[in-house]
């Protein structure tokens, strides 16, 4: 481990994409006797509290004294866990610029896009939950038509604005380990040079339709950066690939939210082996059986664990709720497959550890 006077760096920290299933992640890790949890899941420092310092980060985790190999079990690894990491290019370049040695673990977990999409939807905008702002509710169907019309004609085409965001300002990196593609900044969250180039208003331009048809639309409740690329927040294999430059193969761990949901105790072993857990130290079936983690949102929901039994189905909502027509549901398909097909590219080429979400 990599401790000072001010404190320990953390071992593993898990990028979030937002709505993947970190908080259980977090919540199982942190529930292992090897595994000390920082001091709260989201430090966010890579994105929002870079500025205070590596002092202060360490500081944010147990001291060097709380670890020791030959306890018994033996405690080797603490982390955090953040919904805004994977998302942003910059957050891999800090990280590979505070591991010279590029010894950290990184996780991250991967959910089917339209689920993780329809969460982030219903966290925000549905009543009771957005509650925060009063005029037109827009239906899921209608934010996800209009993005999908964005993503290709504005975002992901050739010279479009996501790779117009890649490199520049908004990374700040090293030059070799440039993303290609800066999708959720470039495309949804810069008021660049660069969204004017493509002529559109950006931020915001996958709404223009929206607000133009509806000028009473709510759009920025809440969780805006959850909100604002449902889909393009989904598209997990553009934003790995900055990890896969900047870190060696073995750094890398991807589990599918899917398998956290289906045999969390299996996923969480595998995934404890590859951290260096030996399988003696914890149980991580008993670890598990806390429940599941962020059900639903709302708050700090991901302090909040339900019990599986009053779970339900975690991680899997009804297509019809979504209130997707035939057509709009083929091309969500669409993009599902292609994204799937990208993620198993990068599998196949020994990217990153993990299975074939098997996403349809
Ligand atoms: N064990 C397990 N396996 C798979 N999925 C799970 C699990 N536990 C929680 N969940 C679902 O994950 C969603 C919350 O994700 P996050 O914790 O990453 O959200 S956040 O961005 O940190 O707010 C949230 O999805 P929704 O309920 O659809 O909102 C959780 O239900």
């Amino acid at each position: 481990m990599d401790c000072t006077a001010a404190g320990c760096l953390p071992t593993y920290i898990v990028l979030g994409a937002g709505k993947t299933g970190t908080s259980s992640l977090y919540g199982y890790l942190s529930g292992h006797p090897s595994i000390l949890p920082a001091v709260q899941k989201q430090v966010h420092y890579y994105k929002y509290s870079y500025s205070s310092g590596q002092k202060w980060y360490r500081a944010q985790f147990p001291p060097a004294s709380s670890f020791s190999e030959s306890a018994s079990p033996p405690v080797i690894a603490t982390g955090e866990a953040a919904p805004g990491y994977l998302p942003y290019p910059y957050a891999a370049a800090r990280i590979r610029a505070d591991y010279p040695s590029l010894s950290v673990k990184l996780i991250t977990s991967v959910r089917h896009p339209l689920e993780r999409a329809f969460s982030s939807y219903k966290y925000t905008y549905l009543p009771g939950a957005s509650g925060k702002k009063s005029g037109y509710v827009v239906p899921f169907a209608t934010f996800l038509s209009a993005e999908l019309d964005f993503l290709e004609s504005d975002c992901l085409s050739p010279g479009g604005l996501a790779e117009l965001a890649a490199g520049g300002e908004a990374y700040g990196g090293p030059a070799e380990i440039r993303p290609r593609h800066n999708v959720v900044q470039g495309c949804y969250e810069l008021p660049s040079a660069s969204a004017a180039k493509a002529k559109r208003a950006g931020p915001g331009g996958q709404w223009a339709g929206i607000k133009a048809e509806h000028p009473d639309a709510i759009l920025n409740a809440g969780a805006e950066y959850l909100t604002a690329a449902l889909v393009g927040r989904g598209l997990y294999s553009y934003q790995l690939s900055w990890y896969a430059g900047a870190f060696p193969k073995d750094s890398l761990y991807v589990i599918c939210s899917e398998g956290l949901r289906e045999d969390p105790a299996w996923e969480m072993e595998r995934l404890g082996s590859w951290m260096g857990i030996e399988a003696g130290w914890g149980d991580w079936g008993e670890i598990v059986k806390v429940g599941a983690f962020n059900v639903g949102g709302g708050g700090e929901g991901y302090t909040k664990v339900t019990e599986w039994e009053k779970a339900g189905q975690v991680g899997l909502h009804d297509v019809a709720e979504m209130g997707l027509g035939e057509e709009l549901m083929a091309r969500v398909r669409e993009v599902v497959r292609a994204e799937r097909a990208r993620l198993n590219e990068m599998r196949e080429q020994g990217l990153f550890w993990g299975e074939d979400c098997g996403w349809e």
